[in-house]
């Protein structure tokens, strides 16, 4: 690079990976990574700190109808005790690839024993999960500016302890119903393209899905229409308390310039509502997976995005978001550490 010339962040770390001991583009979309990283970080000596997976957690009224989910609803609160004590998929990664685990109740339909998980079980209930929007809408404006608050804070105390590096996963019964009818308001997808399988309905349970579904986004369509596809007005419909949170944390990881990683549907979904509200939140969004559950690659061709992984996943709580996590690695380390041309004294291409 000509010394003495005025570059831009962008050209220097283009510059550096160039000149790292490789033939030019050879570590493909690592170098891409590496790039986008360094600029979110403004730094060309990016690094990844206490890297954090965040699963929150909640209920949904819709569950306990069992029109659109095979599980019961108590799997929440049991899934959520799994994690708390170590046994669950994404404990088991993220002790594989040195992440820390936070555990939110972001409105499970139970009472933990508190002080029985210190440090491992946040508690920012909401509520005893939200209310079955067949009915009535799923939570009340005051529900959801304190959802969307207390997703900002727990991204901001976690950057307080050092965090720069933070995906969301999450848990909650019946929530990918809540995803697909977010997806279609804020797509135009008709609603039945959005439903997938979730945690597995059969062919006849899944028309009921879509049936049911259907009935619900054409009942709130008026308010949602009414109000100009407001965010707000489409999570206090058919939002989950979890989802709110995650979209205030997906706010705030931003605005902190924090490295965000994207786990799936659920997760996705959170981030459309994000975006709404800032577009540039995708600005720092890696994103993760593929998932398995129908609608997510139409989520995904609608934010443009191309994800490291394609697994056929759709576990949720973080899965997909912790086993990117080292990829982001590799591109910060390489940046780092590989010597260049002139340093490892390789010649170049003529
Ligand atoms: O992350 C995904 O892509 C994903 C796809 C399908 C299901 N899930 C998980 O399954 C649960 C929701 O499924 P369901 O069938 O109860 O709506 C919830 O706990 C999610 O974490 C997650
Ligand atoms: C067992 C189980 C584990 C999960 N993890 C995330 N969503 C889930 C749903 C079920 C049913």
């Amino acid at each position: 690079m000509p010394t003495g010339i005025q570059t831009t962040l962008g050209e220097q770390l283009q510059h550096l990976v160039d000149n790292k001991t490789k033939p030019l583009g050879a570590l493909g979309r690592l170098e891409e990574i590496a790039l986008r990283i360094g600029l979110i970080q403004g730094t060309t000596h990016p690094q990844l700190n206490r890297p954090y997976i965040v699963v929150f957690a909640g209920d949904h009224g819709i569950a306990a109808t069992g029109l659109v989910n095979p599980y019961p609803q108590s799997v929440t609160a049991q899934m959520v005790l799994n994690f708390v004590t170590g046994g669950a998929a994404i404990n088991v990664f993220c002790r594989q690839h040195h992440l820390g685990l936070a555990v939110v109740d972001a409105g499970i339909n139970f009472d933990f024993e508190t002080g029985l998980f210190p440090g491992k079980l946040i508690s920012q209930k909401i509520g005893y999960g939200t209310r079955n929007y067949l009915e009535t809408e799923a939570m009340s404006a005051d529900e959801l500016t304190r959802a969307l608050e207390a997703g900002k804070q727990v991204v901001t105390d976690l950057y307080a302890g050092g965090t720069n590096c933070i995906g969301f996963g999450e848990m909650g019964i019946g929530n990918t119903s809540s995803a697909a009818l977010i997806m279609s308001y804020i797509t135009g997808i008709p609603v039945e393209d959005c439903v997938g399988r979730g945690t597995g309905v059969n062919d006849e349970q899944l028309q009921l899905k879509k049936e049911t579904l259907r009935r619900v986004y054409d009942r709130y369509l008026p308010a949602v229409t009414a109000a100009g596809g407001d965010v707000r007005v489409i999570l206090q419909c058919v939002g989950g308390f979890e989802i709110a949170m995650m979209t205030g944390a997906y706010l705030k990881a931003a605005e902190l310039k924090m490295i965000i990683l994207v786990d799936g549907f659920i997760t996705t979904a959170a981030l459309l509502l994000a975006k709404q509200l800032n577009p540039a939140v995708v600005d720092c969004c890696f994103f993760s997976h593929t998932s398995g559950e129908h609608g997510h690659v139409a989520m995904l061709d609608y934010l443009g995005a191309r994800p490291l992984l394609s697994l056929g996943m759709r576990l949720g709580e973080g899965t997909g978001a912790a086993m990117a996590y080292p990829l982001l690695q590799s591109a910060v380390l390489f940046l780092r550490e590989m010597a260049s041309f002139e340093s490892a004294g390789v010649s170049k291409a003529e």
